[in-house]
C-alpha cells in the first residue's frame, strides 16, 4: 500500500469516503462503542489483520469504547493511503463485532460485547 504523504485535498477526499473517521493533525481517529470484553475480541481480529498488512493503529481500550488512531510512521508520521486502507479494514471488523458508532452508543449491552 502506498506510503507517500497525502496532500490536504487528497486527505479530504479520502475522509469523505471514510464515514465515522476524523482527521486529527497528521492522523485519523475513530471511536466505537462496545463493551470491554467485546472490545478485546474485536482488537484480537484487528491485530491479526494489522500483522498481515504490516500497518498498525494506536488502540485505546476503555470499558465501553475503543478508540483507534492511525498515521504512517514510515512517512514521517504523515497520512498515507495505507492509513485509509487500515481504517476500512477496521470498519469491517468492527461491524462484524456489532461495535457501534460511539456517538450513537446507548450504553445498552448488545448481543455481543456485553458483560453478562
Ligand atoms: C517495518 C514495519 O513494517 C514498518 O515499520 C511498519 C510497521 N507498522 C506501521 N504502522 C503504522 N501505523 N505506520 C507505519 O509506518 C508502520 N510501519
Amino acid at each position: 500500500m502506498g506510503k507517500h504523504p497525502l496532500s490536504d485535498e487528497e486527505i479530504a477526499t479520502k475522509l469523505a469516503g471514510s464515514p465515522g473517521w476524523a482527521r486529527e493533525g497528521d492522523a485519523i481517529t475513530r471511536t466505537f462503542g462496545i463493551r470491554y470484553h467485546g472490545g478485546v475480541a474485536m482488537i484480537v481480529n484487528i491485530a491479526d489483520v494489522q500483522r498481515l498488512i504490516g500497518h498498525h493503529a494506536d488502540i485505546d481500550l476503555r470499558w465501553d469504547h475503543v478508540r483507534f488512531r492511525i498515521t504512517t510512521h514510515d512517512a514521517g508520521h504523515r497520512l498515507t493511503n495505507a492509513d485509509f486502507d487500515l481504517a476500512a479494514r477496521i470498519d469491517r471488523i468492527a461491524t462484524a463485532h456489532e461495535a457501534q458508532a460511539h456517538n450513537s452508543w446507548s450504553g445498552r449491552p448488545g448481543c455481543s460485547g456485553s458483560i453478562r
